[in-house]
């Protein structure tokens, strides 16, 4: 690695409590990496208001547009206005404009769902007809398929008024991302996560993307210091998956890929996915192991579509 004195990385990002907090995590960790190969970066923080957060209040799933979050932001990366932007995985469109790229997959960390509620007992102990709160088709459809009885309704806003609502809108319970509670540091507000097998989670949900230019060398060599193989690969199978199904956010759509097995030149993944209808009545899940992320994507697309997953994916109309 060639010693590079003095740029000073432009880093983009959204304005929410959650952005700020892991873009300062990342510059972190690459300010120590940097450190540690002998190169001499400085960061500034580059706040982006995007379309997503502007209609934050009105129902996002109508809106329904992909890259809600990450359009303005990628154009501040197109013009040069920004080095690199990191977004939550799950938030980063499938595919990403010519001339930029995923330039690191960082560790991921917990994955899973969480319920808060309000009473402190778990998802299975709630009363008879509890009101849970969640915009999220996917959990919704989850959810109400593992207790038909639960009232289901939409809850908006960022992670920190989503937890405020418990209070005033008289949730019982509201479900979050386990990795928004914990990188905010409130890990202590989850009541219980929730198994995969009972609420898988979105695709790439944990995990962080960074994007940057591809013609950008000197970002790209520091970034590939910050990337997490396993991660990357689990995502990537994903990612494939969800591509391969075409969804829309109007449909729930779910997946979570490990690491299985194999060896360390070639591991293996086992990627479960799965498709629900909206109300839960319907959820459809698959499981297969594989090497070759995109092509276990793909292969689990399939096997959806072959017990009936299409039927779903048509009625809705993604
Ligand atoms: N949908 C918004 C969003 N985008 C990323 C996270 C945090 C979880 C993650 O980084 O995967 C959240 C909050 C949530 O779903 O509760």
């Amino acid at each position: 690695m060639t010693l590079r004195k003095g740029r000073t990385i432009v880093v983009g990002t959204r304005q929410s409590a959650l952005a700020l907090t892991q873009t300062g995590q990342v510059i972190d960790g690459l300010r120590e990496l940097s450190a540690r190969h002998g190169m001499d970066y400085s960061f500034e923080i580059r706040k982006i208001v995007t379309k997503g957060d502007r209609i934050l209040d009105v129902t996002l799933s109508k809106v329904g547009g992909k890259g809600l979050f990450v359009k303005e932001i990628e154009q501040a990366l197109l013009d040069k206005e920004i080095d690199l932007a990191v977004h939550s995985m799950k938030d980063m469109p499938y595919e990403l404009p010519e001339g930029l790229m995923n330039g690191a997959v960082p560790k991921r960390i917990d994955p899973r769902d969480c319920i808060i509620t309000r009473g402190g007992e778990g998802l299975a102990e709630l009363p008879h007809g509890a009101r849970v709160g969640t915009s999220s088709l996917r959990r919704a459809s989850q959810l109400q398929h593992y207790r038909p009885d639960l009232r289901l309704e939409p809850v908006r806003g960022n992670i920190d008024s989503r937890i405020r609502k418990l209070e005033t809108e008289g949730f019982d319970a509201i479900v979050l991302a386990a990795a928004g509670l914990t990188r905010m540091g409130w890990q202590e507000r989850m009541t219980a996560p929730l198994e995969v097998d009972v609420c898988l989670p979105a695709v790439g949900q944990g995990a962080l993307g960074i994007e940057c230019r591809q013609e950008d060398t000197e970002i790209r060599e520091l970034l590939s210091l910050y990337n997490d193989p396993e991660t990357e690969l689990a995502v990537r199978a994903e990612r494939s998956f969800l591509g391969a199904l075409n969804g829309g956010c109007q449909i729930p759509i779910g997946a979570y890929a490990t690491i299985s097995g194999g060896s360390e030149e070639e591991p293996e993944l086992q990627l479960t996915g799965m498709v629900g209808n909206p109300d839960g009545s319907t959820v459809l899940k698959e499981m297969r192991r594989g090497t070759d992320p995109e092509a276990l994507g793909k292969e689990v697309a399939d096997a959806l579509r072959a017990i009936g997953a299409d039927r779903i994916l048509s009625e809705i109309g993604g």
